[in-house]
C-alpha cells in the first residue's frame, strides 16, 4: 500500500480551543475515504489541513511523500479541491468557469471538463446562479476533475442536494475515479451513502479520531449482541443499551458473547457502527 496522505500528529486549534487534536493517519493510494462526524467535529478543519489552507498547530501534514508547506505550494497542483459551498462564481456561465479554470491550472483538461458537463445534459452557456443545486456541484466536481489531480478533497459535496441528486452525484464520482489512481477525501453526513462509495472510513468526534479503516473490515469486526438484561462490563463494547429485560451491545469482534444460549449475535450496517461510536463509546 502507498500512502496518499499523511497525518502525523495533526492538530489545530482556534485561539484556545483545539479543534483537531493528535490525529495520525495514514489514507492509501487509490482509496476513497469517507470523513464523518457531528457537526463542529472537525472535518472542515482536517480537509483544510490537508490542502494547505490552514496552518497546523501541531504536526504535519505529507501529500505523496512530500510534507505540506505553507511557503510552497507546488505540490498542491496535483490537488483537486471542491468546498462546502462549491465556490462558484454566480454570474459567470458554465463555459467562463472552464476558462477561469484554464487559466488557473496550466493542466486544466477543458476538453474532458467539457464533455462531462455535456454528458450530464448542463449547457455551457449557462450562468451558475441558474443551475440547480446538484448542477452546481456537478460543474464544480467537472473543474475540480480537470485539474487532473492525483488528490481529490471535497467537502460535504452533496449536503445541499436531494437523495436522486445525490446518488446521481456520487455514481459521477465513482465512474470518474474508476480505472484511475485517483485519491479522494471526502466528508459527509450521509453515512449510507459512504458506504456504497467509499472503502475507507475516518470517524472524527469532539475533533479526535474515534475510527479509522477499511470499511470491509470495520464491518466484519463489529457485531451487534442481543439478549437478557446485563449489567456487567464487558470487555470491547462500543455502545450497550439496556431495556427492563434486554440489552443490546455493539462490541467489536473476539469479545466473549455473554455464555447464556438467547444471546444472539447479528451483523452490523456501517450507520450501526458510526452511531455507537459517536453515541457510546467515543
Ligand atoms: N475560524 C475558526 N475560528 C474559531 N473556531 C473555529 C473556526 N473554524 C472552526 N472552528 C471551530 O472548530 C470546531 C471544528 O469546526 P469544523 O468546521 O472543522 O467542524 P465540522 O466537523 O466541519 O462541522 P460541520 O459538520 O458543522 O461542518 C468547531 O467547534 C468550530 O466552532
Amino acid at each position: 500500500m502507498t500512502t496518499a496522505l499523511r497525518f502525523d500528529g495533526l492538530g489545530k486549534r482556534y485561539r484556545r480551543r483545539w479543534a483537531l487534536r493528535d490525529c495520525t493517519l495514514d489514507l492509501p493510494t487509490g482509496a476513497i475515504v469517507g470523513l464523518v462526524g457531528n457537526n463542529g467535529a472537525g472535518k472542515t478543519t482536517l480537509l483544510h489541513l490537508a490542502i494547505g489552507l490552514l496552518r497546523p498547530t501541531a504536526g504535519a501534514v505529507w501529500v505523496f511523500g512530500e510534507p505540506l508547506r505553507m511557503d510552497r505550494p507546488a505540490g498542491l497542483a496535483e490537488v483537486g479541491f471542491m468546498a462546502q459551498d462549491h465556490l462558484l462564481y454566480r454570474g459567470f456561465t458554465v463555459a467562463d468557469m472552464l476558462h477561469y479554470g484554464r487559466s488557473l491550472n496550466p493542466r486544466f483538461d477543458t476538453a474532458s471538463a467539457t464533455a462531462r458537463l455535456t454528458a450530464l445534459d448542463i449547457p455551457l452557456d449557462r450562468r451558475v446562479n441558474r443551475l440547480s443545486g446538484g448542477q452546481q456541484a456537478q460543474v464544480a466536481l467537472s473543474l475540480a476533475l480537470a485539474k487532473r489531480p492525483r488528490l481529490l478533497v471535497l467537502d460535504e459535496p452533496v449536503a445541499s442536494l436531494d437523495p436522486l441528486a445525490r446518488r446521481e452525484f456520487m455514481r459521477s464520482l465513482i465512474d470518474a475515479v474508476a480505472g484511475s489512481d485517483l485519491t479522494v477525501l471526502l466528508s459527509s453526513h450521509v453515512v449510507a451513502e459512504l458506504e456504497r462509495v467509499c472503502d475507507h472510513l475516518v470517524l472524527l468526534h469532539e475533533g479526535r479520531v474515534v475510527l479509522a479503516g477499511d470499511i470491509d473490515d470495520l464491518l466484519a469486526n463489529h457485531r451487534l449482541l442481543s439478549g437478557p438484561r446485563c449489567d456487567d462490563a464487558v470487555d470491547g463494547v462500543v455502545e450497550a443499551t439496556h431495556g427492563e429485560r434486554h440489552s443490546t451491545l455493539l462490541v467489536r469482534q473476539h469479545v466473549d458473547v455473554p455464555t447464556h444460549p438467547r444471546w444472539q449475535a447479528r451483523p452490523v450496517g456501517l450507520e450501526e457502527v458510526v452511531l455507537a461510536y459517536l453515541g457510546g463509546g467515543a
